[in-house]
């Protein structure tokens, strides 16, 4: 194409851009505006832009592509449609990158590939497909609005390194809002996949194969049939990917075009990546149901899935009116946190017995010993490392061992008794390769903070990685909007609560929907028949409200304010170590890290090393809410009030009933 036809192309595509984030702008509001159904794909068009497997750094291929677009593009316009060029991020960047570009008038480069392509066939497959999600049942609420039937489309995701580990941010439209929502997804499996590579069977199998008949053969079947159950549970757990966005989006769709999407398996690279390959629900398959229906002691623990609305001013300013930004913060961190798994028989005493052998065989004259210990004469093969567990179990080894120990010299008081809980704070470069070697020793040094990395199992216990979902809705103050919220603000001010000031302003008390939510739920395969989730809320409405879109919530768990953990933790007993933690790790009075005064502290004498660790990861630094502490404040418990006497968070209640204090502040006198 010439380039004095180029330039009024390029103008018509730049105003038309700006007309679209206008009309975006002035729509957001009416979240409940029929829409219609977006189009289907548009399959075989396009242009052919990367050539498969041909390798480009994908962050040089976007910079040239800036600035090949200034100067020269092939493409035919665009047609224009209502939901095929929704407020997305994409579409928006990429038109200002190209007038930008345009008045610098930067020299062209050439590439390997047409980027302009992969831009164009990205943003003319936005919002395609509408058979998907169409399979479920009509939602209730858009039969109540008379809508038409919701479909929604991941359109991007990408990962996020957080204060509590890295997330898969996926960024959702739909054709009943025009809002861009999100689901951040916790999944690390996807991200290090060799967590699930417990392989120790060959081991085991030798170790199981020698004639130890004795108590140690019963500890290692025992403890070879949990890791081999872990292992499973690693194995079956099925990746949190978005459905829509592994879709293939359009005939001849090119590595490239789904690297720049998201849809990659494992990393991206300054190599480039992997593309993911479309896939039915792998729930579907008979091997996952019959693992999901399969009886064992020990079950992997449902995803948890918090469904968080925007709060402004909650999540970005640090309102302490509302408990919106800790509470995202809290959500995301327990997401994050390890499910554990404490094993009935594991480890325990093994390693007490592995070195008691080992001093045995050095003192001839206490051979008899073994006998009587061991039940053989000959050497065990030990070649299942172990850790000391420190619970029941090791008690009664250890007292099991007591006797053979004292004769031999009191060989038991030297072995390690060494909590998992401690034993646990590993460095991050600690590899799944190092997880059963009892030589990696814990490299912590006392300056650095605890890391956020464990091996998978330790000692008696398991530590699966966290996983779940916190999908973002854009329904700021309950759905009616940041306008209306202020105004509400203002109401509140005046004495009304945040139920009579909606009321008073023309709306419900709660205007919020959750038919979106579910429908992101079950793109990520969650919800559905096979496994349910466990839903992080104090909230009845929003229990309902999914159930009845079709959501299987197996749990529902609670969403304790931080404050009242802390104020709990406060009561149960002493501990200075905390105050010191605290120091350490934040380097500056304690009071600013944490909100406590040194006074509060004094009182905490007693927490265990667990709940320092935990403490730090609830309270890492960050930049905003996300890694911040505990709110705390009179407007706060106002709202949390509010929240238990009129809109039935009845686990507020009940968490309240455990704290005075709160009693004391909260209840109706
Ligand atoms: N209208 C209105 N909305 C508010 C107010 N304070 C916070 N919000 C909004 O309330 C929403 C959060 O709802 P909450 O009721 O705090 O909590 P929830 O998510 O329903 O319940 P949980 O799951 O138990 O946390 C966010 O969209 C906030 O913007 C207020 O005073 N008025």
């Amino acid at each position: 194409m010439m380039r004095s036809q180029q330039a009024p192309r390029r103008e018509r595509e730049r105003t038309g851009a700006i007309h679209e984030r206008k009309m975006d702008r002035s729509s957001r509001e009416e979240s409940n505006a029929p829409k219609h159904v977006p189009a289907a794909p548009t399959t075989g068009g396009g242009h052919a832009a990367a050539n498969e497997g041909e390798s480009v750094r994908p962050d040089m291929a976007y910079r040239e592509r800036s600035e090949e677009n200034a100067v020269e593009s092939d493409e035919e316009d665009q047609p224009v449609r209502e939901l095929a060029s929704p407020p997305s991020m994409l579409s928006n960047a990429t038109h200002r990158t190209s007038s930008t570009s345009a008045s610098n008038a930067r020299t062209k480069r050439r590439l390997s590939i047409d980027p302009t392509n992969i831009s164009n066939n990205l943003k003319q497959n936005l919002m395609a497909s509408p058979e998907v999600n169409t399979a479920r049942p009509p939602s209730a609420t858009n039969m109540a609005n008379q809508l038409p039937p919701l479909v929604i489309r991941c359109q991007a995701r990408t990962r996020v390194p957080t204060p509590h580990g890295e997330i898969f941010l996926h960024l959702y439209t739909n054709n009943h809002d025009n809002k861009e929502h999100l689901a951040i997804v916790i999944d690390p499996l996807q991200l290090d996949p060799d967590m699930a590579d417990i392989s120790e069977d060959d081991e085991e199998e030798n170790a199981l194969d020698t004639p130890v008949k004795d108590v140690q053969s019963t500890i290692l079947r025992q403890q070879r049939r949990e890791k081999r159950r872990v292992r499973e549970i690693l194995r079956q757990r099925r990746p949190l990917i978005s459905q829509t966005l592994n879709e293939v989006w359009r005939e001849g769709e090119t590595e490239m075009e789904r690297l720049v999407r998201g849809a990659y398996v494992g990393r991206l690279t300054g190599e480039g990546g992997t593309a993911s390959k479309p896939q039915s629900f792998i729930s579907d398959s008979p091997h996952i149901q019959e693992a999901a229906t399969a009886k064992s002691d020990i079950q992997d623990v449902p995803p948890l899935v918090r469904i968080h609305s925007e709060c402004y001013t909650g999540e970005t300013i640090g309102s302490m009116r509302c408990d919106c930004g800790e509470q995202l913060d809290e959500a995301l961190r327990q997401i994050c946190d390890e499910q554990v798994i404490k094993f009935k028989h594991a480890m325990a005493g093994y390693e007490l017995k592995h070195d008691l052998q080992a001093r045995l065989d050095q003192r001839p004259e206490l051979r008899h010993l073994q006998s009587q210990t061991f039940g053989f004469e000959g050497k065990a093969d030990f070649t299942q490392p172990g850790t000391p567990a420190g619970d029941d179990d090791e008690m009664a080894m250890s007292m099991e061992l007591d006797s053979a120990s004292n004769a031999a010299g009191g060989i038991a008081s030297s072995t390690r008794s060494v909590s998992p809980q401690s034993s646990s704070r590993m460095d991050d470069s600690a590899s799944l390769a190092d997880a059963t070697d009892p030589s990696v020793t814990d490299v912590q040094s006392t300056d650095s903070p605890p890391s956020t990395k464990r091996r998978v199992i330790e000692g008696n216990r398991a530590y699966l990685p966290g996983r779940g979902v916190i999908v973002y809705l854009r329904q700021e103050g309950r759905g009616i909007g940041l306008l209306e919220k202020i105004r509400a603000y203002n109401l509140q001010d005046m004495g009304h609560d945040t139920v009579s000031a909606n009321l008073m302003l023309g709306h419900g008390a709660d205007e919020r929907k959750y038919d979106i939510a579910a429908d992101i739920l079950r793109d990520l395969g969650l919800g559905r028949n096979d496994s349910g989730i466990r839903l992080l809320t104090n909230n009845p409405e929003k229990v309902q409200g999914l159930s009845q879109e079709g959501i299987i919530i197996s749990e529902r768990v609670g969403m304790v304010p931080r404050d009242w953990q802390q104020s709990a933790r406060r009561r149960m007993g002493p501990q200075s170590k905390k105050s010191k933690v605290h120091g350490a790790i934040f380097g500056g009075p304690v009071e600013s890290a944490s909100g406590m005064s040194d006074s509060m502290l004094e009182q905490n004498e007693g927490d265990s090393e667990d709940d320092v660790y935990d403490d730090w990861r609830r309270r890492r630094g960050g930049a905003t809410l996300i890694g911040g502490s505990a709110a705390r404040g009179p407007e706060l418990e106002k709202y949390l009030r509010t929240k238990i006497e009129r809109m039935g968070h009845s686990e507020l209640l009940d968490r309240a009933q455990c704290i005075p204090t709160f009693v004391l502040t909260l209840m109706p006198t």
